[in-house]
């Protein structure tokens, strides 16, 4: 029977420290629990040094622009990140999301518990999933959703579910061609835009088809900023990753030479960045984007995130293109494998499937 992108990322047992996001309502001063070490690098000494020398950002890109195919493939090669505008994604389908994640994470903590995450769970209310690499915890609460989200959405608001669903549903469907609009250009940009070619080669003919998970993330107000961390340092797992951020300020991404860069919010654009899967494809031609989210004290912050991947059961493999010669730097590796690397070792993860 074929697995689910679900049951690849249910295998772990973990504390409900590791499951449990804080009562952010009841507390006013940051506790050690959430206190992080300061270095250098999460300073935010180091940080405005860097804003102040303006560092050059994120492109942006109209995705009905006639150069789109070089301009992203452009993006990924040096950033691994752009932002897109024009991408026919109304912008009363993203406020309604938006209203009814804060909606959500508004309600009172002991509701909210009605949906978490089951220990072994993917999917419903809970802190990241990476948490448990990190000592401290992340100033952050999220709500994972998989296909449906009638299930958790029921616990929440047994007499009017259905609105919510609708709303997160709606937003899927529009994520999900967005997605696979964005990877054919992306792939026409790396040289590997015959279809047929590929489908012939059974490990890229799944590209074609997809999995995905939709996350809301809340960052409330943070009495101590400096020491605290929003979301900690990582990359995500799948192909493509599709983001939009609320008007306040918090996503950084980690640049060689540069350090830690600010992306701010662009009204009406959505961030796309290529994840670990899409960094196998691509040969290692686009960075898979380290990234974090740093907490604001007046502000709270929400985001959406949608992740877009090939089915849990396919293989993925470098892509090569006909017209450079070029050796795989990964070994071809199943999407459920690989998560479950991730979910063991965390930045290792690609190392271990390097050739
Ligand atoms: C499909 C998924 C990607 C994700 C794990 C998840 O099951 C749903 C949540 C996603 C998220 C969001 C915060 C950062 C991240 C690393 C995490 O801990 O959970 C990503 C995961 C990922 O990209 O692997
Ligand atoms: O809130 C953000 O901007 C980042 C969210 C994120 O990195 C994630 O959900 O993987
Ligand atoms: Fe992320």
């Amino acid at each position: 029977m074929a697995t689910s992108l679900s049951q690849a990322y249910r295998d772990t047992h973990l504390q409900p420290k590791h499951i449990i996001p804080l009562d952010f309502d009841t507390v006013h001063e940051l506790p050690e629990s959430h206190a992080w070490i300061q270095t250098d690098e999460f300073s935010r000494a180091a940080y405005q040094i860097r804003v102040n020398q303006s560092p050059a950002t994120v492109p942006v890109i109209d995705l009905r622009s006639p150069d789109v195919v070089e301009l992203m493939g452009n993006a990924c090669r040096r950033w691994g990140m752009f932002q897109v505008t024009n991408h026919d994604v109304p912008s009363s389908l993203v406020d309604d999301v938006v209203e009814h994640a804060q909606r959500l994470f508004s309600l009172p903590a002991e509701l909210k518990l009605k949906a978490l995450r089951s220990p072994s769970g993917a999917t419903g209310y809970g802190v990241a999933r990476i948490s448990p690499f990190f000592s401290k915890l992340m100033w952050h609460e999220g709500f994972t959703i998989m296909g449906s989200a009638a299930e958790h959405a029921q616990q929440l608001w047994p007499h009017h579910y259905e609105e919510f669903c609708d709303v997160m549903d709606n937003y899927q469907k529009k994520m999900k061609s967005l997605a696979y609009k964005i990877l054919l250009l992306l792939l026409k940009s790396l040289g590997v835009d015959d279809q047929e070619d590929q489908q012939m080669d059974c490990s890229s003919a799944s590209l074609y088809q997809s999995e995905s998970a939709l996350q809301l993330n809340s960052y409330p107000s943070c009495p101590n900023p400096n020491q605290a961390v929003g979301l900690a340092p990582h990359t995500d797992s799948l192909l493509l990753t599709i983001l939009h951020q609320n008007d306040t300020n918090g996503l950084q991404i980690f640049q060689e030479g540069t350090g830690w860069t600010p992306v701010p919010p662009v009204p009406g654009a959505l961030i796309v960045n290529v994840g670990d899967l899409m960094h196998i494809v691509s040969n290692a031609r686009f960075p898979t984007v380290y990234h974090r989210v740093v907490p604001n004290n007046t502000r709270h912050r929400f985001s959406i995130a949608y992740f877009y991947g090939p089915p849990a059961d396919s293989v993925v493999a470098p892509l090569l293109s006909s017209s450079e010669v070029q050796i795989p730097r990964f070994r071809p590796v199943k999407v459920k494998e690989y998560i479950g690397l991730k979910n063991k070792h965390l930045e290792e993860a690609l190392h271990l499937i390097r050739v």
